[in-house]
């Protein structure tokens, strides 16, 4: 597996977003892109995912197939919530069978019900819908997945949850997990490493490895580890006028 962003530059409307950016990732790691609102978290994702053709730069990819997960689910509305698990399988060419079967175990790893597999996208509650995306996701064996804030509309019950299964799951498949959120917490609890973007110098203000486990750390623990970045300049502009986590 190789992912690796080169000399990556990108402008909008001629105001630049990113600029002269070199990342590189490693199979089995989760890697939390964090940085104030509109610092370019989704466009740097994006690129890295191939959705954006950055104006400068090369991305590097070496590896058989990634997986994106949205902030929505973006089921498809005609397809039950197990054809749409199944829907990257199925383009791939995998016989019915087989993938009928990797979607109900897909489902059961995030707590959908054999039940909610013949249901479509507008009878399953949001949180379900968001467990369906990531089922979706996961199904393909992705050696990349490329997360964009993917638990921040579920509530915190199921987002410690979805956190969980993604860590455990990244540790026991080897995928690489690039994960975008603004939610200090969340990177403290799940990733390897964290990037932290500014608005202000278009760019990565720090790199570092996150201690412990992704998905073993206690409350206590991330509490602790999010009250020390705080204090951290680099953290600065993650945080409002007030002192107070956005
Ligand atoms: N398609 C687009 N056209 C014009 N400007 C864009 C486009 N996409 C993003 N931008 C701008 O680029 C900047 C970075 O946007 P991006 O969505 O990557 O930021 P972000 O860090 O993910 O923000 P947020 O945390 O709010 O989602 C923002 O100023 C945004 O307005």
């Amino acid at each position: 597996m190789k992912l690796r962003l080169e000399n990556i530059g990108h402008a909008f409307l001629g105001r630049t977003v990113i600029e002269g950016m070199n990342l590189a990732f490693a199979a089995g790691e989760i890697v939390a892109l964090v940085g104030p609102s509109g610092c370019g978290k989704t466009t740097l994702m994006q690129i890295a995912a191939g959705l954006v053709v950055p104006l400068r730069g090369r991305v590097h990819r070496a590896y058989r197939r990634h997986a994106i997960v949205f902030q929505e689910p973006r089921l498809l509305p005609w397809l039950t919530a197990r054809d749409n698990i199944a829907y990257g399988l199925a383009c791939a060419g995998t016989p019915r069978r087989h993938r009928r079967e990797i979607a109900a175990a897909r489902a059961r790893e995030v707590g959908l019900e054999a039940d909610d597999l013949g249901k479509f996208p507008a009878e399953l509650s949001g949180g379900m819908r968001q467990r369906a995306a990531v089922a979706r996701a996961l199904a393909v064996a992705p050696d990349v997945v490329f997360l964009d804030e993917p638990f921040s509309a579920v509530d915190v019950g199921l987002r410690r949850m979805m956190q969980d299964h993604l860590a455990q799951a990244a540790a026991r498949e080897g995928f690489c997990a690039l994960f975008v959120t603004h939610d200090l917490g969340e990177a403290a609890r799940i990733a390897d490493r964290l990037v932290v973007l500014s608005a202000r110098r278009r760019g990565i203000v720090d790199l570092r490895a996150v201690p412990g486990r992704p998905g073993a750390r206690d409350e206590r623990f991330v509490f602790d580890l999010v009250a020390a970045w705080s204090r951290e300049e680099a953290f600065a502009e993650l945080l409002d006028g007030a002192g107070r986590l956005q």
